[in-house]
């Protein structure tokens, strides 16, 4: 039986892992796929695997990864492995560029994609007190917020400048449907 890859996306701060966290304290049988990131292992925040760029370029050439991007001086790879996993019937949620989405989507038949949105003063906020980046990352994060999402994407938009429970309510069913 096939499973599905839900794709997170939305601007820096938007709460792409705080929702995703609260989908999985909800749904346990739903996983969350570890990226791979050229990012300090320290920096904190999402469970990932830190690597240098050299190994990411090792790791993309040996074809570890089925998705990769690179954004915020960043470069992030998704495992081939999450492939294999959906494959035999998992439901896996994952943070993903709005960028790979044409990609996701053809690589991950029934892709759904819940994209997240609130207003820039929040987004501002958010990522001030989260801590993670400094204050010029931060403007760099706040300058990436209006990407457009690619044509030909069909994604279900779920506004978190409200409670967070209420997202994750609202993002449960849209994943369950027959549970709402
Ligand atoms: N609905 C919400 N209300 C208040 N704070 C939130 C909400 N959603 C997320 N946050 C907070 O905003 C910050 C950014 O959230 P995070 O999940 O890291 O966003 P992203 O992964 O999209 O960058 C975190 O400190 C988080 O606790
Ligand atoms: O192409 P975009 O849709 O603008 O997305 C660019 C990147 O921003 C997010 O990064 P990351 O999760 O590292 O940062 P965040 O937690 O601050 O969103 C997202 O996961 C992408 O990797």
């Amino acid at each position: 039986m096939s499973g599905r890859l839900i794709a997170i996306v939305g601007p820096s701060g938007v709460g792409k892992d705080s929702v995703m966290a609260g989908i999985v304290a909800a749904s346990p049988k739903v996983g969350i796929v570890r990226r791979v990131i050229t990012r300090a292992a320290e920096a904190g925040g999402e469970d990932f695997v830190a690597v240098t760029p050299q190994r990411f370029e090792r790791m993309r050439t040996e074809g570890a990864f089925c998705l990769t991007w690179a954004a915020h001086g960043l470069l992030y790879g998704i495992p081939e492995t999450a492939r294999d996993q959906v494959a035999e019937g998992a439901t896996l949620l994952v943070n993903l560029s709005r960028g790979v989405l044409p990609a996701a989507q053809k690589m991950f038949p029934g892709l759904l994609v819940l994209q997240l949105t609130a207003a820039p003063e929040v987004l501002a906020r958010r990522l001030a007190l989260r801590g993670r980046e400094n204050a010029e990352e931060i403007k760099g994060r706040l300058a990436r917020a209006e990407f457009a999402m690619p044509e030909g994407v069909a994604a279900r938009r779920l506004h978190n400048d409200g409670s967070l429970d209420e997202t994750v309510a609202q993002a449960l069913t849209l994943i369950h449907p027959e549970s709402a």
